[in-house]
């Protein structure tokens, strides 16, 4: 078991200042003032919510648009929790002054109220975004994945496990969030990773517990699932916890409906994808592979910040791999850091080994070798940092 990890924080943390959402021209603002409206129309035009809902849609982008931040309606069961996750300090303030990964978050916790998800009536519990997700997994390429896992059976056991963690990498690229804006830029096709710590990584499995905080539904769970059952029948790792969402957030961040709809998909299959489906399922009705779907997994904040529980969480496992663009905002901290930051230091509060699997889709990274950040910058400015078509892997023992 690992050695909790000393929890001062490094000063790389404390010296780069917060990314807000405040700079014309900057992605993040192009997130809250193009995407967030986009995808106001995009629900909009997938249900066909009556009046009270169409009004509290209209209000919520008037409000993200012109207003302030506001607190959570006096019933709301959370309200409490995003006092303390940082409301008090930024209620009152425009939702472009506050810490982008804030006002972004918000914004998801925001959209379920303006749909009725949280209260009694006949849109609670409806993931406004579900009809996405579910078209995700319909797809021919969703098909071609799976189908080509029958080639990839015949591989040694190492070539699969080097294959299927690419695949959850590059899956990372399925976002459907993500596509509603400028994000991605044509090219994307698998280029080198900017760092790579795959072997590191592997290192890692060693018989014990893995944690993966899981990021998107759809076509990049289906490689995560597909990795764990890699790790588990080939008792490369005894366990497996996945953490999901407790409620639809970023747009395909998948929650514990999705997992199953994923495990249904894969179940539903033939060959070799159908087995690992079939041999999923047992290990979540056994226990070797849980679902967790922690409230901390939804707060605007980095994991520096986590409650103790899930501290003692993660310090038991023997790896915990982080998904994606935001999870990695989180981990490392959503600051202008500069690209050669250690990665080491920004990580080093986290109570155990630590991997990232992202492909680069917001302007923070670290843990870059100079030369590398020199011929990205050559090649395309800063667009490699927010186009979705870098990757990285990254790892903290
Ligand atoms: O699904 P991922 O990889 O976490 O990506 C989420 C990213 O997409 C964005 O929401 C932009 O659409 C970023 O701000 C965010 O970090």
């Amino acid at each position: 078991m690992p050695e909790p990890a000393d929890s001062a924080e490094p000063p790389a943390r404390a010296d780069a200042p917060v990314i807000l959402g405040d700079v014309p021209g900057s992605f993040p603002r192009s997130v809250l003032a193009e995407r967030h409206p986009a995808l106001i129309r995009k629900v909009r035009d997938a249900f066909p919510y009556g009046p009270d809902r169409q009004r509290a849609l209209d209000a919520l982008l008037k409000n993200s648009a012109e207003g302030v931040l506001e607190p959570l309606d006096a019933g709301a069961a959370d309200r409490e929790r995003w006092e303390v996750w940082g409301g008090s300090e930024h209620f009152g303030r425009s939702w472009f002054d506050v810490p982008f990964l804030w006002s972004e978050s918000y914004f998801y916790r925001r959209l379920l109220d303006a749909v009725g998800y949280f209260v009694p009536g006949p849109w609670q519990g409806v993931d406004p975004f579900r009809p996405f997700k579910l078209a995700e997994l319909d797809t021919p390429e969703a098909e071609a994945e799976l189908v080509a896992l029958d080639e990839l059976a015949e591989r040694p056991a190492a070539d699969r496990e080097e294959a299927l963690l690419l695949g959850s990498l590059w899956g990372n690229r399925a976002d459907l969030g993500f596509r509603l804006g400028a994000g991605g830029d044509g090219t994307a096709t698998d280029s080198p990773l900017v760092v790579d710590e795959g072997e590191a990584l592997r290192s890692l499995f060693a018989g014990g517990t893995l944690c993966l905080v899981a990021d998107n539904s759809g076509r990049e769970l289906i490689p995560d699932l597909l990795l764990i059952d890699h790790l588990l029948s080939g008792r490369r790792v005894e366990r497996a916890v996945l953490h999901v969402k407790p409620y639809p957030y970023y747009v395909s961040d998948a929650t514990t409906a999705d997992v199953v709809d994923a495990l249904r998909r894969l179940t539903a299959a033939t060959g070799a994808a159908g087995a690992s489906g079939h041999r999923l399922w047992s290990a979540m009705t056994d226990g070797r592979l849980t679902v967790r779907a922690h409230p901390f997994s939804c707060a605007p904040l980095p994991y520096a910040d986590m409650p103790d529980d899930l501290r003692r969480e993660f310090a038991g496992a023997d790896v915990t791999i982080m998904k994606g663009d935001l999870n990695y905002r989180r981990l490392v901290g959503d600051r202008h850091y500069p690209a050669t930051t250690p990665f080491a230091g920004t990580t080093a509060y986290f109570p155990g080994p630590v991997a990232a699997l992202r492909t680069l889709k917001s302007d923070v990274v670290v843990g870059l070798d100079p030369r590398t950040e020199t011929a990205l910058v050559a090649d395309r400015d800063q667009r490699w940092r927010t186009g979705g078509t870098h990757a990285l892997i990254q790892v903290r023992r």
